[in-house]
């Protein structure tokens, strides 16, 4: 195209024509000398029209036009640096913008992002996907000083944490045999009786981290009281009705040998369901929602006087406006030990543990009004708020309109695995609106949203864990501490709204058992989805954690390096 550009040109730049400078027309001169106005071809400036040989010469409008296609050119040129041999880190639609495992960026380059232009309406049809880079999630372990490995270059068991022997074959007969490493790391500290804010990433066995130290020290201490004369001696705070129902079946699990009474209690269900779960006595551990754990306190269902544990699960979540007042509220009414030295004697106080995947900035000063920072030791993982390395994460530009049809298509192409498929929508309204469209085209599945009435929301979840049901339509309340091994697709079909919601809808699938291959899927259609999306890439390419998450935890006081071992 330029160069026919050039040649018309060149059909007008003769020499009569040069040798008549008055004849230019203004718009070749632009109002300027005329010798300003002319560069021969191959781009050098002429010391004088006249005196030049005659040549084919180009106005400076074009030749700029010309440089800067040169500068594109250059520039996309530099980008094939990013690919080398070996597996590609990030695929984009356009091969240009591709980046190998083996690139590292540089710590002043800037990263050329598949998105950047996405909120350009041009972009619908693009995509990029980062690939899984390893197999194995990040919190088995790896290196011989996460394995903590015996003399003998063997991996840590259960037993050698010191776990009681009934536990440790309860979790045999689950195959659960060798400790992740926030467990390695956190099961000693709650033994030795500190309080505990346990950061690992989503799927990495915190449940068990913070349940097998409670239920160990329970069963030795065990008070020699029948049932519903002793008062409770655990608590375990969740967000969500389910989540609560999912520890609960795992604390019975593990406390079934030693006859501990687990109990649970959750939002949605009136008074006399509460009243209802402490008929018979305090149970030693009840999991309950915030909410559910305030109405028995009001109305005297429950006595937290002689506590051990207080444990905030999901805290982010339980951190957030809509539980914090709630929070503060249990939390004062619960006697929180400040050193070791109180956990022991006649008027003992409580441990607390705090457990999450994500810390977002500010939890700390949250925490700081409930409880005395200082006596708190942090564990936290390694790749806490990163991109999980095992999981492939795709992003899409898509049209409002064709969301349904690209879901459809992904739902198909899911199917023959048989593996489940979790759909996550920003609102309820959404989940509803979506899960009509698909009952229209025949696809099967169950929603699961938080203005759903506690009776038909009960037993959603589990039907979805046991295989009755491959597709789930669910709003954010199943992206926090849901387990299931299941899920092989999660699919963000409204993008999330935070970095925290991408990091725990992405985690339900590439859990510690999790057989690989699972995939997450994003739609992107609004423009201002496209800066989140901007700075995933961003924190792929530079294989960073994302943005804004690197405050979390603002004060540590203790870390796990400091602290004695
Ligand atoms: N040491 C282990 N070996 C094998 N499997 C384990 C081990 N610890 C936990 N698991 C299993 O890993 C899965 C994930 O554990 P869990 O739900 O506790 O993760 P989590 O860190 O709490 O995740 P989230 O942040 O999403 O709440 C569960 O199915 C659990 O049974």
């Amino acid at each position: 195209m330029y160069s026919v550009k050039v040649g018309c040109f060149g059909l007008l730049a003769s020499r009569q024509l040069l040798s008549q400078t008055n004849s230019i027309p203004s718009y070749f001169r632009g109002g300027v000398c005329v010798q300003d106005l002319f560069y021969n071809v191959v781009g050098r400036k002429t010391s004088t029209v006249t005196s030049e040989p005659v040549i084919i010469r180009v106005p400076r409008r074009l030749q700029d036009h010309i440089d800067n296609v040169k500068q594109v050119k250059r520039k996309h040129l530099d980008k094939v640096a990013t690919v080398k041999a070996g597996k590609l880190l990030i695929k984009s639609k356009n091969p240009l913008l591709n980046q190998s495992v083996s690139y590292t960026l540089g710590k002043f380059e800037e990263p050329v992002l598949t998105s950047k232009g996405w909120k350009n309406s041009k972009s619908f049809g693009d995509y990029f996907t980062i690939n899984s880079t390893q197999s194995a999630p990040p919190f088995l372990p790896k290196t011989q000083e996460e394995n903590k490995q015996d003399g003998h270059g063997h991996r840590r068991t259960f037993a050698q944490l010191r776990l009681s022997s009934e536990l440790v074959e309860t979790l045999q007969s689950h195959n659960i045999t060798h400790p992740t490493i926030v467990q390695l790391q956190t099961i000693p500290k709650l033994l030795r009786g500190h309080n505990v804010l346990c950061a690992a990433e989503t799927g990495s066995g915190k449940t068990l981290a913070y349940l097998l130290p409670v239920i160990h020290k329970l069963q030795e201490e065990m008070p020699q009281m029948a049932f519903g004369e002793q008062k409770m001696q655990a608590v375990v705070l969740v967000p969500s009705r389910e989540l609560a129902e999912q520890v609960t079946s795992v604390a019975r699990t593990m406390s079934r040998p030693f006859g501990l009474k687990v109990k649970v209690v959750g939002g949605g269900r009136g008074v006399g369901s509460i009243k209802a779960a402490f008929s018979y006595g305090q149970p030693h551990i009840l999991v309950a929602t915030p909410g559910a754990l305030l109405k028995a306190l009001w109305r005297r269902f429950v006595d937290l006087s002689e506590l051990r544990f207080m444990v905030v699960d999901e805290a982010d979540t339980m951190f957030d406006p809509s539980f914090v007042d709630m929070l503060e509220k249990i939390l004062r009414q619960t006697q929180i030990a400040a050193n070791l030295s109180e956990i022991t004697g006649p008027i003992r106080k409580a441990q607390l543990v705090v457990v999450g995947a994500t810390f977002p900035g500010g939890v700390s000063e949250l925490l700081d009004k409930v409880t005395d920072l200082g006596s708190l030791v942090t564990v936290k993982s390694r790749m806490l708020h990163y991109l999980m390395p095992h999981v492939k994460q795709t992003f899409v530009k898509v049209r409002g309109s064709e969301k349904v049809l690209e879901l459809h298509q992904a739902l198909k192409e899911a199917e023959p695995d048989r593996k489940g498929v979790l759909v996550f929508c920003n609102s309820a309204a959404t989940v509803n609106w979506l899960g009509y469209t698909l009952d229209e085209m025949g696809l099967r599945h169950a929603r699961l949203q938080g203005e759903m009435p506690a009776s038909m929301r009960e037993g959603i979840f589990q039907s979805f864990q046991k295989g009755h049901v491959d597709v789930l339509l669910c709003t954010d309340i199943a992206s926090r501490g849901l387990d299931t091994q299941r899920v092989g697709l999660v699919v963000n079909y409204d993008f999330p709204e935070s970095h925290t919601d991408y990091i725990h809808r992405a985690g339900r699938v590439g859990r510690v058992g999790a057989t690989g291959g699972e995939h997450v899927l994003s739609f992107i259609t609004h423009p201002w989805d496209v800066a989140l999306v901007q700075s995933i890439e961003t924190a792929a390419r530079r294989r960073m954690c994302l943005p804004g998450m690197e405050t979390e935890i603002q004060k540590p006081i203790k870390t796990l390096s400091q602290e004695n071992k």
